[in-house]
């Protein structure tokens, strides 16, 4: 069985990008994370503690946010999708991040990655 937590839209402003004006100020992103999970023993316990909680993830993401920085995209998705199976009981993740200022002729620009936990 498969049950998927999401969040969507997630905003954090932070510093990130190759050029040196981008280093210079925050400027949004935006995250959408799909964690597949099993919803079994929550829906038993109807407890908190024994689902895979979207504040904390959403906690979690803006902290490594503002405790680090990288100039891509990727290297934060990576960095996210193993903190997120490392530390949530989660099976596989998808996260996408979207960073709207960085291409002014698009809506918004960003990437995409799957990650599965070691079995
Ligand atoms: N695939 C990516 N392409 C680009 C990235 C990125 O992180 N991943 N970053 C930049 C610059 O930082 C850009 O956002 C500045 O406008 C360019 N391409």
């Amino acid at each position: 069985m498969q049950d998927k937590v999401f969040i969507s839209q997630l905003q954090v402003n932070t510093i990130i990008g190759v050029f040196d004006f981008e280093k210079q100020a925050k400027q949004p992103l935006f995250f959408d994370v799909e964690m597949l999970t099993n919803f079994a023993q929550a829906a038993k316990s109807d407890n908190v503690d024994d689902v895979v909680d979207y504040a904390k993830v959403s906690e979690r993401i803006i902290a490594h946010c503002e405790s680090t920085q990288v100039e891509l995209l990727e290297t934060l998705a990576e960095q996210l999708t193993t903190i997120i199976l490392n530390e949530f009981a989660v099976s596989q993740v998808t996260l996408r991040i979207s960073k709207p200022q960085a291409v002014i002729e698009a809506q918004t620009v960003g990437i995409e990655i799957t990650r599965k936990k070691q079995s």
